[in-house]
């Protein structure tokens, strides 16, 4: 089944830079990345994206990188797992997009500090540089600086990265302020079931812009507004919406107000860094939201992405299921209140450490440590709201809670089609869990997890919780294909493995 593993492919790298004569950080400077992460690669010991791989094979001029990696990423886990020591929460991927796309709005250079180094970063980057936005990794390769052309070129969008992810549609509100007239390919992202764009275009089209979508693209036309003042009611308190309905009214001179809008992480961290670049916004963390809006932006800005609740969510599972003691470090715990209350309410020990903030200098946070605990289930269902409700990115991973917890537990996602479908494979894994509908979840624990050969799912967060739950199993687990993991989390085994997991990355697709 396997054609190549991390240290094999790190160990090629290696010889092929010595065969170069060409030092860790020589190779680090045409990579745009540390001398620290060429030391990972090497010792196979940091997850090599889809776009580190081809830079990996053009520095060298070595193709032979990318056919041994030709297959697809999977994950080799061994369990039973305990972790111990502690980790830190990375910043958020849904913050990241959003600030990519914000960056056009700004004619002066966006410098991203500490932004996650994904596939669904990539992505978005690639699309930002086929359209004549200049991205240069600083700082370590840690930090993004993005500086856009005078005149962007949409009509040289790379539509294969644009359709992978959903947060192309992010690219309509920068977009409106500099043609009349533009295309974009059709939104992708996880297969969630059906998610609607209607909002999107309904709010859009309170700011001139009016979207018809054919052929597989969105055909915008944009009409100048006369009016200084202008209301827009949300249809959905949705995230991206917000968002892009922010980045319209930020260059549209006069007053915009957003009601029913989202007080979600990652509009937050948008509004932070539309505040630096001198757009006015009240409101902020609430559902009204109040922008005067600025005819044109030429700042030179850093921004500082805060931490992702929804990865902290994920290392708590880490440490709940396997009962671990260790400690999450740099958790944004006001998008987390909700999800503290319910695991509290279910018996999980832990402890949090005071508030101090983020480095953009607004968002709390705070160190949990986690006590192995006996959970009992929920006395009545979990369900997600939008903020500040426990957040709907979160509710897979009560699925993994609930099955390691005593009795019976109902999870109800009203939101998504099939990420309830998606996280009924937590069954192979030994789970008693039922799905109801296509919406709810029935199970029964406590679970004694099981290892297996398993297919991710094509969403992120259900295919997370396969790999946390794996960590808890008896005997080995194989999760295949997990580039839909690596769109959301940066380095996920390897720091696993720091806390004591045992997760080996390799190539090959599952009947090779
Ligand atoms: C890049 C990014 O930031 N993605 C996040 C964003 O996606 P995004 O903002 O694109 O989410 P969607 O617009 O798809 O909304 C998610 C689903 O919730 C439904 N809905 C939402 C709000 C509401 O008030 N009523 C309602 O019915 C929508 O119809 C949809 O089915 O928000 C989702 C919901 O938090 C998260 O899962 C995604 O990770
Ligand atoms: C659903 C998610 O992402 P996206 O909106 O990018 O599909 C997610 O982050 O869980």
């Amino acid at each position: 089944m396997m054609s190549a593993t991390s240290e094999t492919i790190g160990r090629l790298i290696h010889d092929a830079r010595i065969a170069r004569g060409w030092s860790q950080q020589r190779l680090a400077d045409e990579l745009g990345t540390a001398q620290s992460a060429v030391h990972r690669i090497e010792n196979g010991q940091q997850n090599l994206s889809l776009s580190m791989i081809n830079r990996l094979a053009e520095a060298l001029e070595m193709p032979l990188i990318q056919s041994a990696t030709k297959g697809a990423m999977n994950f080799r886990i061994e369990g039973p797992t305990k972790l111990s020591g502690e980790i830190e929460v990375r910043s958020s991927k849904n913050a990241a997009v959003a600030l990519l796309c914000a960056s056009l709005l700004n004619r002066g250079t966006t410098t991203l500090r500490g932004i996650a180094r994904i596939e669904e970063v990539d992505r978005i980057s690639e699309v930002l540089a086929s359209i004549g936005v200049e991205l240069t990794w600083t700082g370590e390769g840690r930090d993004l600086v993005i500086r856009r052309p005078e005149r962007l070129l949409p009509e040289t969008i790379d539509v294969r990265a644009a359709k992978r992810t959903r947060s192309i549609l992010m690219f309509l509100g920068p977009l409106m302020h500099e043609f009349d007239r533009f295309e974009l390919p059709y939104a992708g992202g996880c297969d969630l079931g059906q998610r609607t764009v209607h909002p999107h275009m309904a709010g859009l089209g309170k700011l001139g812009l009016s979207v018809v979508a054919t052929d597989g693209q969105y055909h915008a036309t944009v009409e100048k507004l006369d009016d200084l003042k202008r209301s827009v009611t949300l249809i959905e308190r949705g995230d991206t919406v917000t968002e892009n309905i922010l980045m319209a009214a930020a260059r549209t001179p006069g007053t915009t107000i957003i009601r029913n809008a989202s007080g979600n992480y990652m509009v937050q961290d948008l509004c932070f860094y539309l505040q630096r670049l001198g757009v006015q916004i009240e409101g902020i963390g609430t559902t009204t939201l109040r922008i005067e809006g600025l005819e044109d932006i030429d700042v030179d800005v850093e921004y500082d992405i805060s931490e992702d609740p929804i990865e902290a969510m994920s290392l708590l599972t880490a440490g709940i299921v396997t009962k671990s003691e260790m400690t999450v470090r740099r958790c944004p715990v006001e998008f987390l209140d909700v999800e503290l209350a319910v695991l509290d309410e279910m018996g999980q020990k832990l402890e949090m450490s005071n508030e101090y903030l983020s480095r953009n200098g607004q968002t709390r946070l705070v160190d949990i440590t986690l006590y192995p605990s006996e959970l009992t289930a929920p006395m009545d269902k979990i369900h997600p709201m939008p903020f500040p409700g426990l957040n709907i990115d979160n509710l897979p991973f009560f699925a993994v809670i609930c099955a390691a917890a005593e009795g019976q537990s109902l999870i109800y996602d009203w939101v998504y089609d099939n990420r309830a479908v998606h996280l009924s494979k937590l069954a192979d894994l030994g789970a008693n869990i039922q799905a109801l509908d296509a919406h709810r979840l029935l199970i029964i624990g406590p679970t004694k997890w099981r290892g297996r050969q398993i297919q991710s799912p094509p969403a992120l967060r259900p295919a997370v919780c396969l790999l946390l739950a794996a960590l808890a199993a008896r005997e080995t687990t194989h999760l295949m294909d997990v580039y839909v993991i690596n769109r959301g989390y940066e380095d996920l085994p390897q720091r696993l493995n720091r806390l004591g997991a045992k997760i080996n990355v390799f190539w090959g697709d599952a009947d090779d």
